[in-house]
């Protein structure tokens, strides 16, 4: 393949825009360097870069396109949107609709506030569970990712992780001493905490299901132990459920595994691709909020018509039937298909995967916590990257992060995706 125009632009890109990206995770630099490839369009399950080289794309943004690249149905949602007005600074009917929308899907969500990412979402939660409690300590699990506020950028997963810096220069010792850090999937760690902490403590942040270490699963009962004693010392248990919501099924991790947070933060899938954020959850603690409430958050661009209007055609196409089961049965597929190649290959790897969401982890171990991810064969992904890439399938640049599975992937897709694995596994 030739990546000449990427390669020229990237050249370009570095010296207007920082590190040539606008989000450090789309660098290269885990994966042995290089210039990140510029896609150019893209539509369905594919990409066509640059330099017009065509791809079968896994990274879906990072998640949000779940129903593959400019879906017919939320193309006219956007369309619709440009021609009617694209933001307004008033109250809506396309938010009043979407909200009732989001608490059906997921009933914790009791009342709901839009804002325009997941990192607003989740840095609102963290304000509304210290507006509430009158405690300042959180507790997070090392590895999650929870967007580039401050109070998160400690231990952070994904980005942060991948590129060296889980706890990010900037953020002052003050704001770092008011975030615990506990391993996620081990229930003692986090009752120490809490035996030292817990009159302190606001709220408990977590990803239900990991997305930002690869796809890592609750083990059994980690989550309502959680519950159970988060609630026990008075403090509020948060879902950050920005990349889970939508993605295995039509609501979030919560209802899928049955144990129901106080506040949930969610973004990427429910914006259909456009930028979006929501948060919600208990009534009383919602009113928390201005304009009802003394915890104070905005947003000029929130609940805009374009990103609500995109966001409820892409679960109208999410509600239909069969489409989990569907992105599911593939998910099975190339599973096994890259097991058999492994073990053709000699090649040792480990996977997580849930329904359309999977990890491959260069590792003899199985992965289920933070620990566990990073003790993973860095070099040898970065490897097995650069030989995907080369065949066309596009992953995301980093061992931490998830292969995304779409509505619009097909068989055939799938089929020609582990014609390359193989080929890949081969060369390492
Ligand atoms: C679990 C989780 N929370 C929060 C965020 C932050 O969302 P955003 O990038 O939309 O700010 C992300 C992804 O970036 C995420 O994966
Ligand atoms: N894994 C991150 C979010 O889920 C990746 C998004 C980003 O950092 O650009």
């Amino acid at each position: 393949m030739n990546f000449s125009k990427s390669e020229q632009l990237h050249t370009e890109a570095l010296e207007h825009i920082v590190g040539g990206v606008n989000s450090p995770s789309r660098s290269f630099k885990a994966v042995g360097g290089g210039s990140p490839v510029a896609m150019e369009r893209a539509k369905g399950a594919y990409f066509w870069d640059v330099d017009g080289n065509q791809y079968i794309d896994y990274l879906a943004a990072y998640g949000p396109i779940i129903t593959g690249h400019a879906h017919p149905h939320i193309t006219k949602a956007i369309q619709h949107a440009a021609e009617t007005g694209i933001l307004y600074g008033t109250p809506t009917k396309h938010e009043v609709t979407f909200a009732k929308m989001l608490k059906e899907a997921m009933p914790a969500m009791e009342k709901v506030r839009f804002t325009n990412s997941g990192t607003e979402a989740v840095m609102t939660t963290i304000r509304v569970a210290r507006a509430f409690t009158g405690r300042d300590k959180i507790i997070k699990f090392a590895g999650c990712y929870h967007g580039h506020s401050d109070l998160v950028l400690v231990a952070a997963g994904s980005g942060p992780a991948t590129l060296g810096t889980p706890d990010s220069a900037g953020v002052t010792k003050n704001i770092a001493s008011e975030v615990i850090t506990v391993p996620f999937n081990e229930i003692e760690p986090f009752k120490e905490a809490l035996a030292k902490w817990g009159d302190e403590i606001a709220g408990v942040l977590v990803e239900p299901i990991v997305g930002n270490f690869g796809i890592v699963e609750p083990v059994p009962g980690f989550l309502e132990e959680i519950n159970k004693h988060a609630h026990d010392a008075g403090a509020l248990v948060i879902y950050d459920e920005v990349i889970t919501a939508f993605r295995f099924m039509y609501g979030g991790a919560q209802d899928l595994l049955n144990v129901k947070p106080d506040l949930t933060a969610m973004g990427k899938i429910i914006g259909g691709g456009l930028p979006i954020g929501a948060y919600g959850g208990r009534v009383d603690i919602m009113e928390k909020i201005a304009p009802l409430g003394p915890a104070y958050q905005a947003g000029t661009m929130a609940g805009n018509p374009a990103s609500i209007q995109a966001g409820i055609a892409c679960l109208e196409v999410l509600k239909e039937e069969g489409v989990y089961d569907e992105m599911d049965r593939l998910g099975e597929i190339l599973e096994r298909g890259i097991l058999e190649a492994a073990a053709k290959h000699g090649v040792t790897i480990t996977i997580n995967r849930l329904k359309g969401a999977l990890t491959i982890y260069f590792t003899d171990q199985k992965v289920v916590n933070y620990d566990q991810a990073e003790a993973t064969d860095g070099e040898i992904f970065a490897k097995f990257f650069k030989l995907m890439l080369e065949q066309g399938i596009n992953l995301a640049p980093s061992k931490y992060e998830a292969w995304f599975l779409t509505t619009a992937h097909t068989e055939d897709d799938i089929t020609k995706t582990l014609e390359a694995v193989d080929h890949a596994f081969k060369q390492l």
